[in-house]
């Protein structure tokens, strides 16, 4: 990336103060902002009410985040859709659409790869490119919306890349999505999905936001854990647990808890019993999912019987529980796998990508 100001990575007083600094009044940045935040321009070509001498001036000096769609999937069975969206250097990114009965929902990757190597995901097979700035997260967001031409009333942040581990970008990035000048996405219809960096965890609960934290726990014991995420090795379940109380203390908001079934792994019932032990003294929800297989690892999915039976086990002891709906299965593979395919094919142009070899 170029060493232009990133321009809409800035809330309304850094535009301010910014668009001051080359001699323009204040109302000229609430205007610019809305260009950018609300009607979501795709460049300052299109900022028609702002002088034409003004623009070019704005094009010289900063630089104008657009992500350019690459590849669109739609599933045929729910209409889900993927989009891989590349950015200014040639990275690129995918993000999910998915519409619920209570409305649409955007799922944003957080980095360009992620370097915390949890076994059964894909995102993490080629490492950690670079973290994604405000804006390429934002605008994510913002492409989805002009090209589905619908509103996006949810944002979770669960796809590639460990959000906690890009703390500033994605504070700053809440703020503008939920920034009532901005989108203005009500806080509390936005997840933050983290393996579990708990000093960033407890950062953020200071922070007193009303998003929903979920917890990526996949195991129930430190050593269990450690065989599916690296970075058990840092933190243990107790302190993770800790952090989740403390969240909940600062924020009023229930924790969610994701676990991964893999089938053989995490899925018996004595799992089932020592979920329940970490999960009764909280306030929170489990949201159970049916490990989706990556071909690079040889996790298998638990059958459905065992998930449902699962679940029952939890539910009997009163604890909030789903079973996530897989969404968009038929285009899906794994998070990451849509970036990594096109990464593939992109390098190997001639030939069929090794997935479809
Ligand atoms: C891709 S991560 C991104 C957010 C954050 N880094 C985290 O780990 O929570 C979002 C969720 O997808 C889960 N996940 C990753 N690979 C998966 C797979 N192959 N099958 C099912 N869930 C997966 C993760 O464990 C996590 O709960
Ligand atoms: S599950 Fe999350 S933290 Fe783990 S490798 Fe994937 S993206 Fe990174």
């Amino acid at each position: 990336m170029d060493s232009k100001k990133d321009i809409k990575s800035l809330n309304l007083e850094e535009l301010k103060t910014e668009l001051e600094s080359m001699g323009e009044k204040a109302f000229r940045a609430k205007q610019m902002y809305e260009w950018m935040h609300v009607k979501l321009a795709r460049s300052f070509d299109e900022m028609t009410n702002l002088s034409a001498k003004f623009r070019e001036q704005c094009k010289e000096k900063y630089e104008y985040t657009c992500v350019k769609p690459v590849r669109i999937q739609e599933s045929k069975i729910d209409g889900t859709k993927k989009f891989l969206f590349e950015l200014s250097d040639g990275n690129v990114v995918e993000s999910v659409w998915m519409q619920y009965k209570h409305g649409n929902s955007v799922c944003i990757s957080s980095q360009v790869g992620c370097r915390m190597g949890c076994r059964f995901c894909a995102s993490t097979l080629d490492g950690l490119e670079r973290n994604l700035t405000p804006s390429e997260m934002l605008d994510q967001i913002y492409a989805i919306t002009r090209l589905t031409q619908e509103r996006v009333s949810n944002v979770v942040v669960m796809g590639t890349g460990e959000p906690m581990d890009n703390y500033d970008n994605i504070l700053k990035f809440l703020h503008l999505l939920t920034d009532e000048n901005g989108l203005n996405i009500s806080q509390r219809n936005v997840t933050v999905s983290t393996c579990g960096i708990v000093p960033r965890m407890r950062q953020l609960a200071d922070e007193k936001l009303q998003i929903t934290l979920a917890l990526s726990l996949h195991a129930t014991t430190d050593e269990k854990r450690r065989k599916l995420m690296p970075i058990a090795n840092r933190y243990s379940i107790k302190e993770l647990m800790e952090v989740c109380r403390y969240y909940f203390e600062q924020t009023g908001r229930r924790i969610t808890f994701e676990y991964s079934l893999v089938g053989g792994v995490n899925d018996t019932e004595e799992d089932a019993k020592e979920l329940i032990a970490l999960a009764k003294p909280l306030c929170c929800h489990i949201n159970l999912i049916p490990v989706n297989p990556i071909k690079e690892r040889d996790f298998v999915q638990s059958d459905t019987g065992h998930i449902q039976a699962f679940k029952n086990k939890l539910e009997s002891k009163k604890i909030h529980v789903t079973i996530r709906r897989e969404m968009g299965r038929d285009i899906d593979g794994a998070c990451g796998q849509l970036r990594r395919r096109h990464t593939q094919e992109m390098q190997n142009p001639d030939g069929l990508s090794q997935e479809e070899n």
